[in-house]
């Protein structure tokens, strides 16, 4: 493509919806798909759990690693460039977030509910495999799940953005195995800036973690 046929923005702007929609359709799945995939992504979780978990022989090991190895053939045999894209259910889930999308076999998956007018929150248990210091989860875990409920609250309000600045104060420890809920609320705008505030719960109520987030709507 010449330089002179991308000066015209009329026709730059033709391409990029070319462009726009061929990405679109490279990466959207059938209905059939998504449904099939939620559940072999939910059994891969259920695999990792194990992996993290079993005392089996190191032979037994040994054996379901060669069948792992093959079944990773199967799925290889048609591949994407990227993940799939796209809302799941029109709640701002992302089918293939590494936090919230449920076909993406390392994210928990965590079901994030936007509020209106600016805030959302979440429900989750998450298990051993998210250990950091023993029986509690993991502090980069819980950032990651506090930046995308954060985003979704402020995507919530109107002003969505990329993740600026993430300020996190860890409380108390995060305990793993038991339902934990995390709420975000927009505190303020100002421009392309937006500034959310957040937190998680142990089951008796007390916040294990906060964080403040700010998130800038990109100048292009
Ligand atoms: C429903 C969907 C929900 C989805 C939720 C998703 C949640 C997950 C979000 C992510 O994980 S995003 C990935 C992690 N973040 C990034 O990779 C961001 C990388 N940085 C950038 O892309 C750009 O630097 C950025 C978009 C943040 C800003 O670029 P711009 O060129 O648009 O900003 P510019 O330089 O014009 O600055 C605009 C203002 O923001 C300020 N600013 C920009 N970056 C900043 C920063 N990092 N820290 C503090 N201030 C910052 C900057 O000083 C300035 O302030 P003033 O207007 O007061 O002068």
């Amino acid at each position: 493509m010449s330089e002179a046929g991308t000066a015209d923005p009329t026709r730059r702007n033709r391409i990029h919806e070319v462009w726009d929609r061929r990405i679109l359709a490279e990466r959207t799945l059938a209905d059939d798909q998504v449904a099939a995939l939620a559940d072999l992504a939910g059994r891969v979780r259920a695999l990792t759990d194990a992996v993290v978990h079993t005392r089996v022989p190191a032979d037994e090991i040994a054996a379901v690693s060669a069948e792992v190895a093959a079944l990773t053939d199967r799925l290889s045999a048609v591949r994407g460039e990227a993940p799939p894209i796209g809302s799941h259910d029109g709640t701002g889930r992302a089918l293939a977030s590494p936090v919230s999308g449920p076909l993406n076999p390392i994210a928990p998956p965590v079901d994030i509910e936007p509020l209106p007018g600016g805030g959302a929150r979440a429900a989750f248990t998450l298990g051993g495999v998210y250990e950091g210091p023993p029986t509690f989860v993991h502090g980069g875990v819980s950032a990651m799940i506090l930046d995308q409920l954060l985003g979704v609250a402020a995507a919530a309000n109107g002003t969505p953005g990329m993740t600026a600045t993430l300020d996190l104060r860890y409380r108390r420890p995060t305990p793993y195995g038991v339902r934990l809920t995390a709420e975000a609320r927009v505190a303020r705008v100002e421009g392309r800036k937006t500034w959310v505030d957040a937190s998680i719960a142990a089951p008796d109520g007390r916040t294990t973690v906060e964080a403040t987030a700010m998130f800038v709507m990109p100048a292009r």
